[in-house]
């Protein structure tokens, strides 16, 4: 390995994180991240480039047929490889027997792919120019992950292990919000996330090509390769196929550029279905209405059914600039999906909603990460299970320990979700949390403002609220106004069960309820004395999710 030192880089620098995000220059976040340098500052080569290059023979240029330069327009020399490497190519430069392998089952795709790594590549163009599918994330997914020269090229392949600035896709940018200051976020553009999560489970889709360590409990063999699919992964084609690595096909020596094609452990389906967590969040626009949608969305996707939602939780925003106040929520889905397809329609759904990533840890239309995929827990360069930062966020663990008071955290640092919650450091900032925000519900009176029966012993410090249904783009502000309210979703009958209390007029707090930002020693989660019952946890206010203009 050559060696490498810490360099502060400046601002002026694309910041890296730790899972190989690349973000935007922020003034503000300029992060140690670790770049090659040697004593003397001599040039960097990386270590790639002094491994031994076999002999390059270029490809011979060949001369289109007649009827080739007639149908293919643009058509010209280079876009085609070497007819005498490759074997009979079609108009695209796939080999013509492998085509019908290509878009046959996955399987069947993955035992061709010892013929020809460029076929591959060029397959997948082959893909996106006839079947002119919208472009999801998970077609870019495909696409980028190819370990070819020109994947390194591509601006939207998100650091060194090829994963995704998803948001970058065309599909994203035409979804990016205005932040105008207007407060609202245009419709959404309609996705199909059911075609896109199709894609990853019907034989015509193109299979997701992942490069990772070998996931854990896949056999292997010396070269780390999986070399068997796990129990549960039919069709995914994990096998002993290698490909051309990045300098295509070359004969000579047979192995110096074989790279492994590696499936891991995040594309295994499970044999039965799974519980996953999701934590959603969103502080952008109609955060409410955003959150809403999503996990309607989420119930659309193929292999994926919502179980339970969370309370919605208003939460002091952690990392990142300055922003406003988050919602966020939990959702309980079960799935058939393999984590990493999970990952992926988890991804086009934020992408539908306008989410795009430009600061890390910045403001967001839709944020939604897997928490628990069952009880994996595994690394990849694109998905860590558990999620690496849930134990530390009480903005994700109080809406799930108030939906599953038993729930446990697996993995390092993990532990019963409830106990974490309650020493998060951002406990308290979590403002509110109301329970009844999924559905219709009319506003409640203060005397409804209490706390339910449901609610874990860790988490009685939290203020439990109903939120109204949102009748404008806005209304995620609106206010659970105690003097005006009428009736509420909220059931009295859970809190008489919990002996609630009744609300103090006097404890009510205006000034902090209506202030995204403030001060957070005093109140919300971790109230000493007992829930604070405010009766009018006002929300309209400059710093509330539905008020994109404040500065940020
Ligand atoms: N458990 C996970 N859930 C969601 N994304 C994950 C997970 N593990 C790794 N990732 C990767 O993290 C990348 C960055 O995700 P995202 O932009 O949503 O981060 P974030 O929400 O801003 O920050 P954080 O990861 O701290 O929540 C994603 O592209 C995804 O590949
Ligand atoms: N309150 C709050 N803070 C955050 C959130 C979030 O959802 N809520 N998400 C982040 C990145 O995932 C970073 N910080």
């Amino acid at each position: 390995m050559a060696p490498v030192r810490d360099e502060l880089v400046s601002a002026a620098v694309v910041e890296q994180d730790g899972d190989g995000d690349v973000y935007a220059p922020d003034d503000d976040h300029a992060e140690q991240v670790t770049s090659p340098a040697s004593e003397d500052d001599a040039p960097y080569v990386p270590e790639f480039a002094l491994a031994p290059l076999a002999p390059f023979t270029p490809p011979t240029a060949v001369v289109p047929t007649e009827a080739e330069q007639q149908t293919v327009p643009g058509w010209t020399p280079e876009h085609r490889t070497d007819e005498a490497q490759t074997g009979a190519l079609d108009t695209h430069g796939i080999p013509a027997d492998t085509d019908e392998a290509l878009t046959g089952s996955g399987e069947a795709w993955s035992e061709d792919l010892g013929s020809d790594r460029t076929s591959i590549d060029e397959h997948t163009e082959h893909t996106e120019h006839t079947e002119h599918t919208e472009q999801t994330e998970q077609t870019e997914h495909t696409e980028h992950l190819d370990h070819t020269e020109d994947a390194g090229d591509d601006d939207s392949v998100d650091g060194e292990d090829g994963h995704l600035a998803a948001d970058d896709s065309p599909a994203a940018e035409a979804s990016e919000p205005e932040r105008t200051g207007s407060g609202s976020v245009p419709e959404a553009p309609a996705v199909d996330h059911e075609s896109a999560v199709d894609q990853l489970t019907t034989p015509t889709a193109p299979v997701p090509v992942v490069t990772a360590t070998p996931g854990e409990g896949l056999p292997t063999d010396e070269t780390g390769a999986a070399t068997s699919a796990p129990a549960g992964v039919p069709s995914l084609g994990l096998g002993t196929q290698t490909v051309a690595g990045p300098f295509g096909d070359l004969s000579e020596p047979e192995d110096a550029h074989q790279m492994p094609l590696q499936l891991d452990r995040m594309d295994a389906r499970p044999d039965e279905p799974v519980d996953a967590v999701l934590a959603l969040g969103a502080n952008l626009g109609d955060a409410q209405g955003t959150l809403r949608r999503a996990v309607a969305e989420l119930g659309t996707l193929t292999g994926v059914d919502v179980v339970e939602v969370g309370p919605l939780a208003r939460t002091a925003a952690v990392g990142g600039p300055e922003q406003p106040d988050f919602l966020n929520t939990v959702v309980i889905v079960r799935t058939t999906l393999s984590p990493r397809e999970l990952l992926l329609g988890c991804q086009s759904v934020e992408a539908g909603n306008g989410r795009v990533r430009d600061v890390r840890w910045g403001p967001r239309t839709l944020d939604i990460d897997i928490v628990v995929y069952g009880d994996v827990i595994g690394s990849a360069p694109d998905l860590e299970l558990p999620h690496p930062r849930a134990n530390e966020r009480a903005f994700v663990l109080a809406p799930w320990a108030h939906l599953s008071p038993d729930a446990h955290l697996p993995g390092l640092g993990g532990g019963p979700v409830a106990a974490l919650a309650a020493t998060a450091h951002d406990r308290e900032g979590i403002r509110w949390l109301a329970l009844d925000w999924l559905h219709d519900a009319e506003v409640p009176t203060a005397a409804q403002v209490r706390r339910p029966a449901t609610v874990a012993p860790a988490l009685t410090a939290v203020q439990v609220v109903s939120v109204p249904q949102p009748e404008t783009d806005q209304a995620v502000d609106q206010v659970p106004d105690g003097e005006d309210a009428g009736q509420t979703g909220y059931q009295p009958e859970a809190a008489a069960t919990a002996g609630a209390v009744e609300p103090d007029p006097a404890s009510a707090d205006h000034e902090h309820a209506t202030d995204g930002l403030a001060g957070t020693s005093d109140e919300g989660f971790g109230w000493p004395g007992g829930p604070p019952v405010i009766e009018h946890p006002e929300l309209q206010d400059d710093d509330s999710p539905a008020s994109p203009d404040r500065p940020v």
